[in-house]
C-alpha cells in the first residue's frame, strides 16, 4: 500500500497562468477520477503525478518522499501508468509486452522467472487476452491494445494506478470489466487515479473526483458532492439532463 500526495502542486502548461494549487492525497482503497474538457490539463496532471513532467510549482510525493528523490525503478515498483496512446516502436508479442510489467521487479540482467510468467498469464486471462500470447502487438485492434496496456500495468502489481482514459477504445462489456478490475484493485488496497470523459462512469465508480477547468482552477472532493449538474454544465459548456437509475445518477448531454 502506498500514498501519492501533492503539496501545492501547480502543473506546467506553457502559456497558461498558474491554476489552483493542488493539495490532494490519493490513499489506498480510493478510486479517483479527473474530469474536465479537452485541453484542461488532465493528462498533464497525470504525467506530473507520475514524475514524468516537472511541476511548475509544488511537488509530488510517494509515501512522503519527493518523487524527484526516487529513481524510476523505485517509482515503477509502486506506481503504474496506463497512457492514453500506445506508441509501439518494436514488433513485440502480446506476452512480451505483458511481461514488461515485471521489469521494475527484476535486476537489469535477470530473466523472467516462472512466477513472472504466471503473473503475466493470469493478467492476460483477466483481460480476456488468453490465446493471443504470440500475436505481434501491431496486429491488435484498438480495444485489444488498450486491454494489453492494462494487462501490463496489472502484471506490474502496482500499489498506485495512474490511468489516462482507461476505457478508451473499449466496448461496453470491456468498459465495465475494466472498471470492475480497477474497483477490485481499490478494494484490495491499491489506489487508482484516472482521467475520464464519461460522467456516468465517474458517477458509477469513483469515490473522489477532481474537476479541472481549462484556466487551471480546480476543485475536488467526494464524488457525490462534485457531481453537481450546474457545475458540470459550466465545466463542459454543455447542457445536461440528469436522471437516476438504480440509485445511480445518469447524465445525458442535450442539444
Ligand atoms: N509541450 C507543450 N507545449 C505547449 N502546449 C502544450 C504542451 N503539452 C501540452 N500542451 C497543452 O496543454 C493543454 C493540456 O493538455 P492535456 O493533454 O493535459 O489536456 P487534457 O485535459 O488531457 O485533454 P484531452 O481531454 O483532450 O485529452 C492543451 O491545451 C495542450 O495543447
Amino acid at each position: 500500500m502506498a500514498v501519492l500526495s501533492t503539496d501545492k502542486l501547480q502543473i506546467d502548461i506553457p502559456g497558461r497562468a498558474d491554476g489552483s494549487p493542488l493539495d490532494i492525497s490519493i490513499q489506498p482503497g480510493e478510486l479517483w477520477g479527473v474530469l474536465g474538457p479537452n485541453g484542461a490539463g488532465k493528462t498533464t496532471l497525470l504525467h506530473t503525478l507520475a514524475g514524468l513532467r516537472a511541476p511548475r510549482h509544488g511537488g509530488v510525493s510517494l509515501d512522503g518522499t519527493d518523487l524527484r528523490r526516487l529513481n524510476r525503478r523505485q517509482v515503477a515498483r509502486t506506481l503504474a501508468v496506463v497512457f492514453q496512446d500506445h506508441q509501439d516502436s518494436f514488433p513485440a508479442t502480446v506476452l512480451e509486452t505483458a511481461l514488461v510489467g515485471r521489469h521494475p521487479h527484476l535486476s537489469p540482467w535477470d530473466l523472467d522467472t516462472a512466477e513472472d510468467m504466471n503473473i503475466a498469464l493470469d493478467a492476460l486471462a483477466r483481460l480476456e487476452l488468453s490465446g493471443m500470447e504470440s500475436r505481434v502487438i501491431s496486429t491488435l485492434s484498438g480495444g485489444e491494445r488498450q486491454r494489453l496496456a492494462i494487462t501490463t500495468a496489472l502484471t506490474q502489481q502496482p500499489a498506485i494506478w495512474l490511468a489516462d482514459e482507461p476505457t478508451n477504445h473499449l466496448d461496453l462489456h470491456h468498459q465495465v470489466a475494466i472498471m470492475r478490475l480497477l474497483r477490485d484493485q481499490a478494494h484490495s488496497g491499491q489506489a487508482v487515479f484516472m482521467c475520464l470523459h464519461d460522467l456516468n462512469i465517474a458517477a458509477r465508480w469513483c469515490d473522489r473526483l477532481l474537476l479541472l477547468q481549462p484556466d487551471g482552477q480546480a476543485c475536488w472532493g467526494r464524488a457525490e458532492e462534485m457531481l453537481v449538474p450546474d457545475a458540470l454544465e459550466r465545466l463542459y459548456g454543455q447542457r445536461l439532463q440528469v436522471g437516476t437509475i438504480n440509485g445511480a445518477r445518469v447524465f445525458v448531454p442535450v442539444e
